[in-house]
């Protein structure tokens, strides 16, 4: 087994949260190891270590406004100006005071708006809400003027007042930044978990490495890797968003039928495909309503992610699956396609109050009450599988001798595997 292959298995090997996370953290570690590294380099290289979190920044702002992602531009834009800010703050180059204010201003405007634009909806850049949101990141640029050129001691007294036990304090920070990064830490975490977006995850992830430049200013290099790795993390977080857009089927979450024909292109000479169909869907659909049909893909999509084999499934499109299983002959695949069969035949899903079906109508969904008298739906699906061999030789004829087989399946009474 190649390295790429043995680190592609360990990734698919993760549960999805974990995977979510993987690549952001591994960015963010590998960023940690550099910093010894980049703390060598000869001063020539010092410039560029210095524009480094900017740039990257920069260059996550500049890749979200071409990809109308209003969140991650904001994003980008407020870790600039907490650049800006911390690296001026550590520079010497101002009063004790304005250093302790422009500081103040990163730990606790910065894990605020990351936190902000975790939490808000995207709304998109170039409209109404994209200028709200640029006003708002003014108003706080206002106010830090205000308190630098006003020369507001007042104000960052205030806000440096030790209220924590010393367990929870952090060195070289306030106690209401060490609040404002632990809150945003935890909630950016618990959507991250939540609703398993890789953007939410590499916000968390530029939080974390906002923190970290917070804890480390006075190691050499440290704060400018970890800033510049915040900047890149958000930029590849695009990037893969971007991907799963075009990869992933919104409904289902399972890989949509762009990757099934990637999938399809990479298989070696033993494998077999399973198209599977749910069975009278149009009058499920009619009977209940789109909206009920959606929940029953969902459900049928989450039975197929648990189908054993090694067999990874996708949506093939409308209320059509594919699950095709690498290296793997049809005698090996056919008692785990009987278990999802059944597990989706045994499921029933309750019903909303909204959900109700007319039950003055007959129909072919079968249904029935749980244990505590709410109604409840359940369907069936019937599975076409088919080998390669001598005879089917390409991907397509494989799979056009499995939709072939799952014709015979529904002909035969559906809910069935046929080959
Ligand atoms: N709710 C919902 N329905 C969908 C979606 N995609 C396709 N459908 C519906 O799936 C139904 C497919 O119906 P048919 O292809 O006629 O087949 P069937 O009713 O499943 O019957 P058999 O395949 O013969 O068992 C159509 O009514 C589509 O509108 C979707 O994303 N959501």
């Amino acid at each position: 087994m190649s390295t790429s292959s043995t680190i592609q298995a360990l990734f698919n090997g993760l549960t999805p949260r974990l995977r979510l996370l993987a690549v952001p953290i591994g960015l963010l570690l590998l960023a940690h190891l550099s910093i010894d590294w980049l703390s060598a380099l000869p001063p020539a290289w010092y410039p560029l270590l210095d524009t480094a979190p900017m740039l990257a920044a920069l260059l996550a702002t500049g890749l979200a406004a071409a990809m109308h992602q209003g969140r991650l531009a904001f994003a980008g834009i407020t870790l600039a100006m907490g650049a800006l800010a911390v690296l001026e703050a550590i520079s010497l180059a101002h009063s004790p005071f304005v250093s302790a204010a422009l500081f103040s201003a990163y730990t606790l405007l910065l894990p605020l708006n990351l936190t902000l634009f975790c939490l808000l909806r995207e709304r998109g850049l170039y409209n109404v809400h994209g200028v709200t949101r640029l006003g708002w990141i003014g108003l706080q640029l206002a106010a830090v003027v205000l308190v630098v050129h006003g020369e507001r001691t007042d104000w960052l007294l205030w806000i440096s007042q030790p209220f924590l036990p010393a367990l929870l304090q952090l060195p070289g920070m306030t106690d209401a930044a060490v609040v404002a990064f632990a809150a945003a830490l935890v909630i950016q975490l618990g959507l991250a978990l939540r609703r398993l977006e890789i953007l939410d995850a590499t916000l968390f992830t530029a939080t974390v490495c906002a923190l970290l430049t917070a804890m480390r200013v006075g190691f050499p290099a440290a704060p400018e890797t970890y800033l510049a790795a915040g900047g890149l993390i958000l930029a590849m977080g695009l990037v893969l968003h971007t991907h799963q857009i075009a990869y992933r089927d919104d409904l289902t979450r399972l890989p949509a039928r762009r990757a099934l024909n990637q999938k399809l292109d990479s298989l070696g000479r033993r494998y077999t495909l399973a198209m599977l169909d749910v069975d009278h869907f149009k009058q499920f659909n009619d009977r209940h309503g789109h909206d009920v049909g959606d929940q029953v893909l969902r459900l049928v999509a989450g039975q197929l992610r648990r189908v054993g084999g090694g067999g990874k499934p996708y949506r093939y499109g409308g209320e059509e699956f594919t699950i095709v299983f690498s290296g793997r002959d049809r005698e090996q695949v056919m008692d785990h396609l009987e278990a999802v069969r059944e597990n989706i035949a045994d499921y029933r899903m309750k019903l909303r109050a909204a959900d109700r079906p007319n039950r003055k109508k007959a129909g072919k969904a079968r249904r029935g009450r749980d244990a505590r008298g709410r109604d409840s739906v359940s369907v069936t699906i019937s599975i076409g599988v088919a080998s390669a061999n001598e005879a089917l030789t390409t991907p397509e004829a494989v799979l056009k001798a499995a939709d072939q087989a799952l014709y015979r399946a529904k002909k035969a009474g559906r809910n069935r595997v046929a080959t």
